[in-house]
């Protein structure tokens, strides 16, 4: 097996509502450690936030694929993400054997949080900062299990897309970063997977809005790595069994965006 620097593995939220998909990931998680390599599972959540806004009574809005997050929402996003979907994925880890440990953006220094944009309220932009406390997780030979969830130094709670989370974190370890959805890819306008994305290219699905909403926020997190390391970024799925094999065996899966 080819072994990567780190593996920053990126899942969305459709998973820690499907037990097969979390113990088929697990597996090839316990498979991949076994054999050398290093991992940080980042984790999303937004069909879990959905779910509490919902039976909270609050209004979901969205903006160009990320969630407006006013003051009394976030006690609601930071107990949906850094509780409830970072516990589900330890639980999982645990049934797997994997010893993990669980946390969020705002342990250890590993980032820098700000807020992104007025109109969006509590939504957090992340820059990598410290890697010392993931270094330590990594180094004892766990899991770190990672919600998207900051602390700005103002001491606000930030809600912070996940796809844009595993960016930092895989710039703060220079890691591969590898973004597991509920699609086998970014599709083209027949929801044909694309082998190959480039800028360009990407700049004309986007316009034409063949790549949207939570893609497209995920297609440029990906881009922005991709760029930033010179080296391509996996949009796949964490669906397929066969793609994570793959994975494992230090294989290409999915859609590759080009630097
Ligand atoms: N061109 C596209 N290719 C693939 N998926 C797309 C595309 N455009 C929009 N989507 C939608 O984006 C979704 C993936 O984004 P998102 O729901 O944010 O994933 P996750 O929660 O796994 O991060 C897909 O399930 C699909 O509905
Ligand atoms: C600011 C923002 O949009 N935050 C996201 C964080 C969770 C997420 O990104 O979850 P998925 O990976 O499952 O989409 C949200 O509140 O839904």
């Amino acid at each position: 097996m080819t072994t990567h620097s780190v593996l920053v593995l990126k899942v969305g939220g459709a998973l820690l509502q499907t037990e097969s998909g979390m113990a088929n990931l697990m597996s090839a998680i316990k498979d991949m450690t076994a054999a050398g390599q290093k991992i940080v599972l980042v984790h999303g959540g937004g069909c879990l936030v959905d779910e509490q806004l919902t039976a909270n009574g609050k209004e979901i809005i969205k903006l160009d694929g990320l969630r407006v997050t006013p003051a009394d929402q976030i006690g609601i996003v930071v107990g949906a993400l850094a509780g409830t979907s970072n516990k589900i994925l330890q639980a999982a880890a645990a049934k797997a054997g994997v010893v993990s440990v669980g946390m969020s953006l705002g342990d250890g220094n590993v980032v820098k949080a700000n807020i992104k944009d007025e109109r969006l309220g509590l939504v957090g932009e992340v820059t990598p900062n410290d890697a010392s406390y993931l270094n330590f997780i990594l180094q004892q030979g766990w899991l770190p299990i990672c919600s998207s969830i900051a602390v700005s130094d103002a001491g606000e709670m930030l809600n912070v897309n996940a796809d844009q989370a595993a960016t930092a974190l895989a710039k703060l370890v220079n890691g591969t970063l590898v973004l597991l959805s509920d699609v086998a890819g970014v599709w083209d306008a027949n929801k044909q997977v694309i082998k190959s994305l480039n800028k360009s290219q990407i700049e004309t699905l986007v316009a034409e809005g063949v790549i949207e909403k939570g893609m497209k926020v995920k297609v440029e997190a990906a881009l922005e790595v991709a760029q930033w390391m010179g080296k391509p970024v996996l949009v796949a799925s964490w669906l397929e069994t066969e793609q994570l094999k793959t994975l494992a065996q230090g294989g290409s899966i999915g859609t590759q965006i080009q630097p």
